[in-house]
C-alpha cells in the first residue's frame, strides 16, 4: 500500500502542494489529475524521493520516503515527465547501464534486460541512439528502465503526453498489462486516459484534493449524467422540458439535436421515450449519457489552477 499523509510543498512563499493525504492499494491504477501547474510533478518527485516534502509524510510498502528512502525506491519504478535522457547512448547500453544502477550484474543483469525488451518490443532499436527514436519508441524507453527491477509499484507521469493517437493506443494497452500485478499511479491532465486505463482517480487544484472516485462516480458529478440526447424529426423542446425529472433542455444546433438534462438523481429516459412514442416522433438516435468527465473537471478545477 501507499500511504500519503498531509503531505505539503512549498517553494518560498507559494503553497503547491497544499495538505494531501491519500492510500492507493495493490491492484489499483490511479490517476492524478490537475490542470497545468496544479502540482502533479511536485507530488511524483515528492512521492519518489527526489523532492523533500515541507512537511507531511510517504510510506511505500510500509517504507518510509525520506528516513527509508533507498527501500522505498527499491519499490518504485518512475518514469519521469518527458524522455529518458543520455540521449547519445544506444538503447541496449541505456538498459544495461539502468541495470547495473539498480545493482544487477552477470547473467542476472542479461535476464533483466531482455525481459524489459521483450516486455516493450524493443528488439527492433536496440543498437539505436535514444535521440534517433520516435516519441512511441523514447516513451517505451523509459518504461523498460522503470520495470527493469520488477518493482510493485509504478509511477508514471504523463506517460502519453506528445504521443500520437496510435502511439498513445500502445502505451495504454502496455500500462493496463503492467498494472495486473502492481500499483500504478498515473499523472496526468488528458481526461481520456482516466477512462482509458484508471481505476480510481484524484483531482487536484492549486495543490489541493478535490475529488476522489472511480470515473464512473466522477462522472455521475456531471450535469449530463442520465441526460438524454436525441436527434429526430418534429421533437418539441417544450414538451419535453415540462417532463418530470426534466433540469432542462439544451439544443445542439451544429449536430441538429436535443439533450435533455435530468434533475441530479433521477433518471428520465422512459419519461421520454412514453413521449416519443404518445406524439409520434420519428427519432433517429437516442444516447443515453454517463457524464462528461471533461466537464466534471473543469467544474472542479475552474479558477483554482496556478
Ligand atoms: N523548483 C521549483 N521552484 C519554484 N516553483 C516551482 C518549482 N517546481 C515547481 N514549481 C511551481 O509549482 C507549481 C506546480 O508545478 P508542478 O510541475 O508540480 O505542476 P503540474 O501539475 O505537474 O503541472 P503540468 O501539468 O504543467 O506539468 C507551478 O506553479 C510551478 O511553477
Amino acid at each position: 500500500m501507499i500511504e500519503i499523509d498531509n503531505l505539503t510543498r512549498r517553494f518560498a512563499q507559494h503553497t503547491v502542494v497544499d495538505n494531501l493525504s491519500f492510500r492507493v492499494q495493490p491492484g489499483e491504477v490511479l490517476g492524478f489529475l490537475g490542470p497545468n501547474g496544479a502540482g502533479k510533478s511536485t507530488t511524483m518527485k515528492m512521492l519518489t524521493g527526489f523532492l523533500a516534502p515541507t512537511s507531511g509524510s510517504a510510506r511505500i510498502l510500509g517504507f518510509d520516503i525520506q528516513r527509508q528512502t533507498l527501500q522505498a525506491q527499491r519499490q518504485i519504478g518512475y518514469l519521469p515527465e518527458g524522455a529518458p535522457c543520455y540521449g547519445d547512448m544506444r538503447v541496449a547500453g541505456f538498459l544495461g547501464f539502468i541495470a547495473e544502477v539498480r545493482g544487477f550484474r552477470g547473467a542476472e543483469k542479461r535476464r533483466r534486460v531482455e525481459a524489459a525488451v521483450a516486455r516493450l518490443e524493443l528488439e527492433m532499436v536496440l543498437g539505436q541512439t535514444i535521440d534517433t527514436l520516435s516519441k512511441g519508441f523514447k516513451r517505451r524507453v523509459g518504461l523498460a528502465q522503470a520495470i527493469l527491477h520488477e518493482p510493485p509499484v509504478l509511477i508514471l507521469d504523463e506517460p502519453t503526453d506528445g504521443l500520437d493517437p496510435n502511439q498513445k493506443h500502445q502505451v495504454r494497452q502496455l500500462i493496463a498489462e503492467l498494472a495486473r500485478d502492481r500499483i500504478v499511479i498515473i499523472s496526468t491532465h488528458i481526461l481520456e486516459e482516466v477512462a482509458a486505463v484508471c481505476s480510481r482517480a484524484l483531482i487536484i487544484a492549486a495543490g489541493r484534493l478535490v475529488a476522489d472516485g472511480t470515473p464512473l462516480e466522477l462522472e455521475s458529478r456531471s450535469r449530463y449524467h442520465q441526460a438524454v440526447t436525441l436527434v429526430g424529426e418534429g421533437l418539441e423542446l417544450d414538451a419535453l422540458a415540462a417532463l418530470p425529472g426534466v433540469a432542462g433542455v439544451e439544443a445542439n444546433p451544429r449536430e441538429g439535436s436535443l439533450t435533455v438534462l435530468a434533475r441530479p438523481g433521477e433518471v428520465i429516459f422512459p419519461q421520454i421515450n412514453a413521449l416519443i412514442h404518445q406524439r409520434g416522433w420519428r427519432v433517429r438516435e437516442l444516447d443515453v449519457e454517463r457524464g462528461r468527465l471533461d466537464e466534471v473537471f473543469r467544474t472542479l478545477t475552474r479558477g483554482e489552477a496556478a
